[in-house]
């Protein structure tokens, strides 16, 4: 790769402060260094051209070896959205999942597509765009499931790789023969983890960092393992430090299922723990129907989850608890699961956290006369809701809390890694026409007397794609919109 030109970001920077507190920037400058890290940060300054001489003089750097880039009125620059569950493959049948829940979508809508993308062209069409479409809604870093197919695995690893998009890929892996179809499935437990080494190996070789694309070991979920493919993953972790992904208590059924396939477990997360998957580098998608014991245990192992709010209202799984998840000090981000969820947009994923946590509240029973307990079950349902800050908390710093990148990714701090995007709102003229180089900007129209506070919220409301102008990742301009 060519070496990258320093970059200077002046304008509004807004960020998670904490997960109930955004903070914001004005008249604020970034310096980001040739390897993407932010170098210096330069805030309240009383002009842009000010900051940017004040940190070019700190950082001895000269302008020429510079690019500026300015947010204008309206705009502001916000960290890079984390999705930390997705299955690229399944991009090709988003919003297509009918009336069917789990088990009888996978086997009539998901099987099928992916087992097909074996075929390498097809899978390149499908993972290109996939990649592309989630760069252009903000996503910089994005925890993948692809299929069992080794080739078109490490295809995806390439395309992230080449398209800029840090990522987690994970080759799937399902080698039961009794609950995965013939047509696509592994032959053993030893196939599977040959396979998955093959895909290791791959990314080491054109990653050897893992600095942008990283592998994930990917058991699919407990039905789809043998108890063998199971500690086998679990023994390649202990070996590799690689981190782990796979699907818990999504939906009824599948618990039920669960239940009667290992018996020697108390729990679904008990048959994750018996064979050595809940780690505190392993990513468990969904989390509906846990248990306090499993919600106990997941917090003990340190493994975190991933809240997938438009796949659980997709496929009618059910509503997540965050709120309750946070009591138990679990870490929580956000997936879109797609093609469980229809939306590749993590900004959506956001919005849907906060609509399923009223739903959540919606649930929770006020005895009816008033009275002690009624007074405290409203205080519940007021807490449980999530607020705007906390869904963009989940969005970015939690989940990369969630895949381990805290340190690097997430906020806006010296020494951390520029994965950003740059996002512009409509403003309203005088005339209540747009301003002229507004048009095609979106949903969000701002009048000028709103709060920053006030616009985040209209952003997460209303946002979307058009919104997101500009998206780095380390560094590295990955998408722009014209
Ligand atoms: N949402 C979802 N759940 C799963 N459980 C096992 N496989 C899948 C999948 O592809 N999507
Ligand atoms: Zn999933």
């Amino acid at each position: 790769m060519s070496p990258q030109r320093k970059l200077l970001l002046l304008g509004t920077f807004v960020h998670s402060k904490t997960q109930q507190h955004l903070e914001f920037l004005h008249n604020a400058a970034v310096a980001v260094d040739e390897q993407g890290k932010i170098a210096a940060i330069e805030r309240d300054v009383a002009e842009a051209s000010e900051a940017q001489a004040r940190l070019l003089t700190q950082l001895g750097w000269d302008e020429a070896e510079v690019d500026v880039t300015v947010a204008a009125e309206g705009q502001f620059f916000f960290p890079g959205f984390v999705d930390t569950h997705i299955h690229a493959p399944q991009y090709a049948n988003a919003g297509i999942f009918g009336k069917s829940s789990l088990l009888d979508w996978l086997e009539t809508y998901t099987f099928p597509l992916e087992s097909s993308l074996a075929d390498l062209s097809k899978a390149r069409r499908v993972y290109t765009r996939c990649v592309r479409r989630t760069l252009s809604h903000g996503t910089t870093t994005a925890t993948y499931y692809a299929t069992i197919d080794v080739a078109a695995t490490n295809l995806l690893a390439d395309l992230c790789l080449s398209m800029g998009q840090r990522a987690f890929v994970g080759r799937a892996c399902m080698d039961n023969p009794d609950v995965n179809p013939d047509y696509y499935r592994d032959a053993s437990a030893a196939e599977t983890l040959r396979a998955t080494q093959q895909t290791i190996d791959h990314m080491r070789s054109i990653d050897p960092g893992f600095d942008i694309v990283s592998p994930i070991l990917t058991p699919r979920f407990a039905p789809s393992c043998s108890r063998e493919a199971m500690a086998g993953l679990a023994q390649l972790h202990r070996e590799t430090n690689l981190p782990i992904q796979t699907h818990i208590s999504e939906n009824l059924g599948e618990i039920q299922l669960v239940k009667s396939m290992f018996p020697e477990a108390d729990s679904y997360a008990g048959v994750y723990d018996k064979y050595g998957l809940l780690t505190p580098k392993t990513v468990l998608a969904h989390a509906v129907h846990i248990s306090e014991e499993e919600a106990e245990l997941i917090a003990h192992r340190g493994s975190k989850v991933s809240h997938c709010p438009c796949s659980n209202t997709s496929l009618t799984s059910g509503p997540a608890r965050v709120r309750w998840m946070w009591d138990r000090g679990i870490d929580v981000g956000l997936g879109t699961d797609m093609s469980g969820g229809y939306s590749p947009s993590i900004l959506d994923a956001a919005r849907q956290a906060a609509l399923v946590s009223r739903h959540v509240a919606m649930g929770i029973h006020v005895p009816e006369g008033g009275g002690a307990a009624a007074v405290e079950q409203e205080k519940e349902r007021e807490r449980v809701k999530l607020t705007v800050e906390e869904a963009l908390y989940l969005a970015t710093r939690g989940g990369a809390r969630c895949v381990g990148l805290e340190d690097k990714i997430g906020g806006f701090e010296v020494g951390m890694e520029w994965d950003a995007q740059l996002v512009s709102l409509s403003q309203v003229s005088d005339d209540g026409g747009m301003e002229e180089h507004d048009h095609g900007h979106g949903l969000v129209d701002v009048f000028g007397w709103e709060s920053w506070g006030d616009r985040l919220a209209k952003w997460l409301y209303n946002g979307d794609d058009r919104n997101t102008k500009r998206v780095w990742v380390k560094g590295r301009l990955v998408h722009k919109r014209k």
